[in-house]
């Protein structure tokens, strides 16, 4: 890939001992939608904070924007918007005086969008963000995020507390109806929604990049090998535990394209968990 806007290399990461990333390696390229997949505590929060530099590696290093993150200049953060999974909000504020207070920092905060963001997903800004319910504190640190129109998103479960209604606004207003080109990381749980927005996925498995590439590619050739078949080693993405089933990428066994359907993100999923 070229024209990288995030990128990590040999990224390890250790919390009490233990490995949660695990010599992580990827390029993302302007543009790329990634929806960032993979159980319970496979490390996803642990790669966004990295790449936000909120945690510091152990070993490797990324960057945003072509910047360290141990090291973000002010001109990279102006350019990202991040939306974690448990937000730091200002309790004792109504959400209309924190959306000011954070749009003071920011040059590039754009007071309409802001507003207009805030409206769409039915925000109410009168309220004390303390009172606000969970999903409704979701939607702020969300509209925290977008109001400066930042060039890369990323998003850690930004829609597990909304409600489908609020998750389909909140999908379209990041994902249609904006004529510029941005850069987002998405982890969800919620395959259904990430199908219709992603261009590129990728799945973590125990701090492990198990696989990072396009939706399209997945698609088109990713396929269970067949049962007795022998796939060359090359082609084999993923081997479940019991090792008998293998997930096999076609372009690097194409004897075996058609053998089996298209998967799912659904089934995706399961064969890389299983
Ligand atoms: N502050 C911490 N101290 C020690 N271990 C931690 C800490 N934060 C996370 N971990 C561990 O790191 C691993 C990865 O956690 P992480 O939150 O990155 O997973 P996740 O994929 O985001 O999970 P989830 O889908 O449940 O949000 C887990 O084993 C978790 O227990």
């Amino acid at each position: 890939m070229t024209d990288s806007v995030i990128r990590a290399s040999g990224l390890t990461l250790r919390r009490k001992h233990i490995d949660v990333l695990h010599d992580i390696s990827f390029e993302i390229p302007a543009g790329a939608v990634v929806g960032l997949v993979g159980r319970n505590g496979a490390g996803k929060s642990s790669l966004l904070q990295c790449l936000t530099g909120l945690a510091a590696p152990d070993a490797g290093h990324c960057e945003l924007l072509g910047c360290p993150s141990l090291d973000l200049s002010d001109a990279v953060r102006e350019r990202l918007g991040y939306v974690a999974q448990t937000p730091d909000l200002f309790g004792w504020m109504s959400a209309e005086e924190h959306l000011r207070a954070i749009g003071r920092a920011y040059p590039r905060w754009d007071e309409a969008r802001c507003l207009a963001l805030a409206a769409r997903l039915d925000l109410p800004l009168a309220h004390k963000v303390r009172d606000l319910s969970g999903g409704d504190q979701q939607k702020l640190s969300v509209v925290l995020a977008l109001a400066h129109d930042p060039d890369v998103l990323l998003f850690d479960e930004p829609v597990a507390s909304l409600d489908p209604l609020s998750r389909r606004e909140f999908m379209r207003a990041i994902f249609s109806g904006e004529d510029r080109e941005r850069t987002v990381i998405i982890s969800s749980h919620i395959l259904s929604d990430l199908e219709r927005v992603v261009t590129h996925l990728a799945f973590i498995r125990s701090g492990r990049l198990q696989v990072l590439d396009s939706w399209d590619a997945m698609l088109e050739h990713y396929r269970v090998a067949p049962a007795g078949s022998e796939p060359p080693g090359a082609a084999i993405v993923w081997r479940n535990k019991a090792g008998e089933r293998a997930l096999i990428d076609t372009r690097l066994a194409p004897e075996l394209a058609s053998a089996s359907r298209a998967l799912t993100l659904d089934e995706l999923f399961m064969e890389l968990n299983a």
